[in-house]
């Protein structure tokens, strides 16, 4: 890691974020940092503790000890709605639409939270147009298949113009293709946001990643690049072993 001053502004911040579940250090004094403009992928092994970590992030857990900095504002311990009031958009494992409306009116909903009539519109259709979701505009959502509905949900973090997106697992149940083009989604959702992705598949990674963080036994093992990780041999043998 570069010990050189970074003078990108800072996203998120931990310093000793702990969450402790009775002896289980599920994380352990993580001391992690994004920068503006970030895509960042968390992996590791099953029970590293990205998920706990991530739900710390997110306010669905409040942790053990430590502190979060979400662009200067200390958000430890906060609701998740108050973290997306900030402007942060989060997409958890359980699915959040509504599946008895179409995908504009689900899109208008999520627009419609933070602003006005008008602008809710404007940006229910550039959402849509953004996320090429033109054709199933129209959809009723709960009938559409799993990659499609993910989309939506998407389009509604998007929708909410956020700065910071935290996605846990946006590729989890996919075909080839719809990981394929929720890379695409990604990249494109990273042009006006920073963004933290915990993620398990290996050939989605590899197609959004730019810096990675590797969690092993409740801490960062590694940083770096996923080629770099992929070299490392200590790397290899916590988690790449079986998929590099
Ligand atoms: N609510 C909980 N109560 C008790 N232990 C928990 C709880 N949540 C997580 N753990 C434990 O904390 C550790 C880290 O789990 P976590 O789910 O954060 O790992 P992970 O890296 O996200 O794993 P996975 O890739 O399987 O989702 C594991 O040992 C897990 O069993």
């Amino acid at each position: 890691m570069s010990r050189r001053k970074d003078r990108r502004e800072v996203i998120v911040e931990t310093r000793g974020l702990s969450m402790h579940f009775g002896g289980v250090r599920a994380v352990d004094q993580v001391d992690f940092t994004l920068y503006e403009n970030e895509l960042r992928c968390l992996i590791g092994p099953n029970g590293a503790g990205k998920s706990t970590f991530f739900k710390c992030l997110t306010g669905q857990l409040v942790p053990t000890a430590g502190e979060i900095k979400i662009r200067g504002d200390d958000t430890t311990g906060w609701e998740p709605h108050e973290i997306a009031g900030l402007g942060v958009g989060i997409k958890t494992q359980v699915p959040n639409v509504f599946d008895g409306v179409s995908v504009e009116e689900n899109i208008w909903l999520s627009a419609r939270r933070w602003h006005g009539m008008r602008r809710a519109s404007s940006l229910t259709t550039e959402t849509i147009e953004r996320l090429r979701l033109g054709d199933i505009r129209r959809d009723i959502v709960g009938q559409l298949a799993h990659g499609q509905r993910q989309w939506v949900e998407l389009g509604m973090v998007v929708a909410a113009e956020p700065w910071l997106v935290l996605l846990d697992e946006p590729a989890a149940g996919m075909t080839h293709e719809e990981t394929a083009r929720t890379a695409e989604l990604i990249r494109e959702i990273n042009e006006r946001a920073a963004i933290i992705v915990v993620e398990h598949d290996m050939q989605f990674i590899r197609m959004i990643s730019q810096q990675v963080t590797l969690f092993h036994e409740g801490r960062i093992l590694m940083e770096d690049t996923m080629e770099a990780i992929s070299a490392d041999k200590r790397a290899r043998e916590v988690y790449l072993g079986s998929q590099a």
